[in-house]
């Protein structure tokens, strides 16, 4: 008997779940290591993480292609993670998926294609076709229904991948790199359609993406996997805006490009006197949040020489990089006021040399 659906259950929970793999040699690899996480209902959560960290065996877990090693994966609040072939399969029914290469058949058209979920699950014909004719017209390429997929642009090709998906109703889109194989404003036409989907189905979406701006433009939460690891989890912003691992860190230096480098601070120093400080921007409480203002405090001088402030859920994000000068004592004191505001950084003569110089 499947276990009984709990009241107001997450649409998808993993608890403690771990997945292993061995290589070819033998060598154990554990691809998802003891990963505790919960999807709600009607949201959009992202899952982000170089190559190789995990996404598309976790995107295999949820959907019951895989079975854990340990834990227990929960859709709707059913466990599956023993589930036998017909109870995954009616847990698969609730499922949709869309992938990086689209996975069309080539030899259907378009509306054949939307349709061939529905013939297997046995709809009649004419209620087939109605049902598909609905489906391109929402993912706006209802003129496309007799044409073949190779005949179709990438985003065209997607939206097809999404009305095949969304044929079946299900309460859950999962979507494997979805954007990856598209150009960026294909791409945002791409995140705008999902984003409806959730808005007028209700359908909770899984976004896989190495990519932070698909994260940033339509995810509500974000889980970032580092190597198999959940390395945190919680709201885009909070998350993004106060990285607590460094692969965080790297995914924002990385989009919002406010961080400088090691290479940029070499040049940053060669160019400007002074202590050099990284001050992190968020949305802050009050008007205590002009940080320009810290500065202000006689014998001290600072510039803003790198840097940039960007928006994230509507919400200012970014850093900015200052060379100041002054008594260390009142340096010091003006860090001291800015760490009680936001995160602040001091690069310091001794950090470590670039690589390649001394
Ligand atoms: N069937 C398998 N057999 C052996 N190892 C596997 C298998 N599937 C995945 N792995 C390994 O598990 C790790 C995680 O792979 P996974 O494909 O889930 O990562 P990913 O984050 O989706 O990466 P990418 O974006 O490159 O696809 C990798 O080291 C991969 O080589």
């Amino acid at each position: 008997m499947p276990e009984k659906t709990l009241v107001d259950a997450p649409a998808i929970a993993l608890r403690g779940v771990t997945k292993k793999f061995r290589s070819r040699k033998g060598k154990e690899l554990i691809a998802v290591d003891n990963v505790t996480l919960e999807v709600s209902a009607g949201t959009i959560a992202g899952v982000i993480g170089y190559s190789g960290a995990g996404k598309s065996t976790l995107v295999r877990l949820i959907n019951g292609l895989e079975k854990v090693d340990d834990g227990q994966v929960l859709i709707d609040g059913e466990d599956i993670s023993a589930a036998g072939e017909r109870q995954l399969r009616r847990v698969r029914g609730e499922i949709g998926m869309i992938f990086q290469q689209f996975n069309l058949f080539a030899s259907r058209t378009v509306a054949g294609n939307v349709e061939y979920p529905l013939k297997v699950a046995g709809m009649p014909r004419a209620e087939r076709a109605d049902r598909a004719a609905e489906l391109l017209n929402f993912v706006g390429i209802g003129d496309k229904s007799k044409q073949y997929p190779q005949q179709l642009s990438g985003g065209q090709k997607q939206r097809v991948g999404i009305a095949r998906a969304l044929a079946t109703n299900p309460k859950i889109l999962l979507a494997d790199e979805a954007t990856s194989a598209l150009d960026p404003d294909t791409t945002t036409e791409i995140l705008a359609l999902l984003r409806r989907v959730n808005q007028e189905f209700g359908t909770t979406i899984v976004v896989i993406t190495h990519e932070m701006d698909v994260v940033r433009e339509i995810c509500d939460h974000v889980a970032v996997l580092d190597d198999g690891n959940l390395a945190e989890h919680g709201k885009v912003y909070d998350v993004f805006s106060e990285p607590s691992s460094p692969i965080t860190r790297r995914l924002v230096r990385s989009a919002i490009g406010d961080i400088p480098t090691d290479a940029v601070l070499a040049r940053l120093r060669s160019r400007h006197q002074g202590r050099l400080l990284t001050v992190a921007i968020r949305e802050f409480d009050s008007d205590a949040g002009d940080v320009t203002a810290y500065f202000a405090v006689p014998g001290v001088s600072a510039s803003v020489i790198f840097g940039g402030i960007t928006e994230l859920s509507r919400r200012p994000i970014g850093s900015l990089t200052f060379a100041v000068q002054g008594p260390d004592a009142e340096v010091d004191r003006v860090i001291e006021r800015l760490r009680g505001l936001t995160t602040v950084t001091e690069h310091h003569l001794t950090d470590k040399p670039l690589a390649g110089e001394a």
